[in-house]
């Protein structure tokens, strides 16, 4: 890909209860992030971090936007309104915008500006379904709730920030799912959502599946959005997460994945926006995680070994 890259960092943590995952940005940066954008032949600028709104700021007399079970959810609206619309501003300019979480809620705003003017698709690299409301979610925390807050599930759909314009449920494909809550699980049953678990991995490998993704988010869309949370792949590789679950990819099968994304003759009109989140360096050995959020990165954007 040979686009001008746009680095917006959203150093969010109110969508998991404020956990240090808001440093993510900063330790991505320090990882080369840059260094390593410019080996896969983009041109990345980066805009700096968003500034984060001060909890403590929060006008107790103000009407609470929806329900009180979603934590810090006026905080995570100020935060996502902003992230989209630098993201639909870089979309206009012709550039990529790519938000570096912060926890997974931020990618309520990149969902919303991408979808602004497209018809998008999207796909989901997670152990989490993330597609809790307000009302199901058994821990109030946001960055479960991002794919509800886009499709408008639950109290969500009242709300005007939280719904991306032109996403569709049947153009969203989840790839590696290994943790997902009982009330999900209803939904994602009668839903038209894709998904793909840890065991159709184990199964028909990862290239296979990834592949079957892209049919889905780009059959009968303008582009395709990467959200890319780092708990994705198993501990062992990526022990800076704040919610672990055993079983996921390994290092390989996580650039084998993200290396099909940018096939050299599709990158440029598919992939249109990307997230990467859930970095938390506090829970980190040496920056591991962080590193490889930012080669993860490089291999989207079609950085190869030879
Ligand atoms: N982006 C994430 N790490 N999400 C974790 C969500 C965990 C759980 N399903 C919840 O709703 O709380
Ligand atoms: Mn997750
Ligand atoms: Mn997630």
């Amino acid at each position: 890909m040979d686009r001008t890259v746009r680095i917006i960092g959203a150093p969010m943590d109110y969508g998991a209860n404020r956990r240090g995952v808001d440093m993510g940005p900063s330790a991505i940066r320090y990882a080369d992030l840059a260094d390593r954008l410019a080996e896969a032949d983009v041109e990345p600028v980066d805009d700096g971090d968003l500034t984060m709104p001060r909890a403590e700021e929060r006008d107790p007399d103000a009407d609470q936007p929806t329900d009180g079970n979603a934590k810090f959810l006026r905080e995570v609206e100020d935060v996502c309104r902003r992230v989209s619309d630098r993201v639909a501003a870089t979309l206009a300019d012709g550039e990529f915008p790519l938000v570096l979480g912060g926890d997974h809620s931020v990618a309520i705003g990149s969902l919303a500006g991408s979808a602004r003017e497209a018809d998008l698709g999207a796909i989901w690299f997670d152990a989490h379904a993330d597609i809790n409301t307000p009302e199901t979610s058994p821990s109030g925390n946001v960055h479960g709730m991002p794919l509800a807050a886009a499709l408008g599930h639950g109290s969500f759909g009242e709300t005007e920030w939280a719904p991306a314009p032109r996403l569709r449920a049947s153009s969203i494909a989840y790839v590696g799912l290994r943790s997902i809550d009982d009330r999900e699980r209803e939904l994602l049953r009668e839903s038209e959502l894709t998904v793909f678990t840890m065991s159709d991995i184990d199964q028909r490998g990862v290239s296979s599946v990834v592949e079957d993704a892209l049919a889905v988010a780009t059959d009968g869309t303008d582009g395709v959005h990467v959200s890319l949370d780092l708990d994705w792949l198993d501990p062992k590789t990526a022990p800076g997460v704040g919610t672990p679950v055993r079983g996921g990819v390994t290092y390989r099968e996580a650039h084998a994945a993200l290396e099909a994304l940018s096939r050299r003759e599709r990158a440029d009109d598919v992939l249109r926006s990307m997230d990467v989140v859930e970095v938390n360096p506090i829970l980190d050995e040496g920056n591991e995680t962080a590193t490889l959020a930012a080669e993860l990165t490089a291999s989207t954007f079609g950085k190869r070994i030879f």
